[in-house]
């Protein structure tokens, strides 16, 4: 479903040299598949998934989604991103914020609106459709954020922390609704992470990037069975193993 071969990114530096942020990057993610990127902060990692979101474009090397190039790609809608803040608009209520996602569809706005309905639904929020985002938890706000990514029924989803702000006991009630909502539709998740737990809990492979230039230097295969629970000796074991290599 994402395929990257010899993804190099260069940016400018005022006054300063060009730096090199990510080299020779080789990666494939296949459909319905979860990956985990981790790093040290500043090695690359949000860039990388900038490229794969076609927000910025590699200096060399290819970028392909479904088999076609990220630079010939149109089907954008089919990918949703979800970022390190939620992006929810002040003055627009819970449902307004996730139907805005649909604004550009050119839905009629029953159907718009039935749909936002109905993602909020997905992620426990149906109660809260009216609320505006300052009326909201931090976990109802990331509820919200992750509907409207989910809204346009996205075939790849892609995350850039967006569960680091909350508590433990919220960022896994997050996990366990964002995979059930994953394997139900067979969304195909890239995720940016620093935490090696989350990365147990949610991937079926994680790729560890080495900073400085920002290169792979390790693939982990999760073969765990699931449900995965921190608290599980098997998914406590491989965090412990992970911990010291990245
Ligand atoms: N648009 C840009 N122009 C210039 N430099 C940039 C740009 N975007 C990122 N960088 C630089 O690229 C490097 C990698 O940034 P990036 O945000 O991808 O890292 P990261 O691994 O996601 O970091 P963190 O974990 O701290 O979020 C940093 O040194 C950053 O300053």
């Amino acid at each position: 479903m994402i395929s990257l071969r010899g993804v190099n990114k260069t940016f400018a530096r005022r006054g300063g040299a060009p730096l090199q942020v990510l080299r020779d990057i080789d990666l494939d993610v296949r459909q319905g598949e979860v990956l985990a990127i981790l790093g040290a902060s500043g090695c690359g990692k949000s860039t990388l998934l900038n490229l794969i979101a076609g927000l910025a474009h590699p200096d060399s090397g290819s970028i392909r989604i479904a088999g076609q190039d990220t630079a010939a790609f149109t089907d954008w809608r089919s990918v949703g991103y979800l970022f390190q803040d939620d992006r929810l608009l002040p003055w627009r209520t819970t449902l307004e914020n996730v139907s805005f996602g649909l604004e550009a569809a050119r839905l009629p706005r029953a159907e718009r609106l039935a749909r936002a309905h109905r993602a909020l639904e997905s992620v426990g929020l149906k109660d809260f459709t009216e609320a505006y985002p300052h009326e909201l938890s931090g976990g109802m706000r990331a509820r919200a954020a992750l509907a409207r990514s989910l809204v346009n029924q996205p075939r790849i989803l892609l995350l850039d922390e967006p569960f680091s702000k909350l508590d433990p006991a919220m960022r896994a009630q997050m996990h366990a609704e964002l995979l059930a909502v994953q394997a139900e539709q067979g969304i195909t998740v890239v995720f940016v992470t620093h935490d090696v737990e989350e990365a147990v809990v949610l991937a079926d492979q994680l790729v560890i990037l080495q900073p400085r230039p920002g290169r792979v230097r390790e693939r982990v295969a999760l073969d765990l069975p699931r449900p995965r629970l921190p608290e599980q000796a098997e998914v406590a074991e491989r965090v412990r193993q992970l911990r010291v290599r990245v």
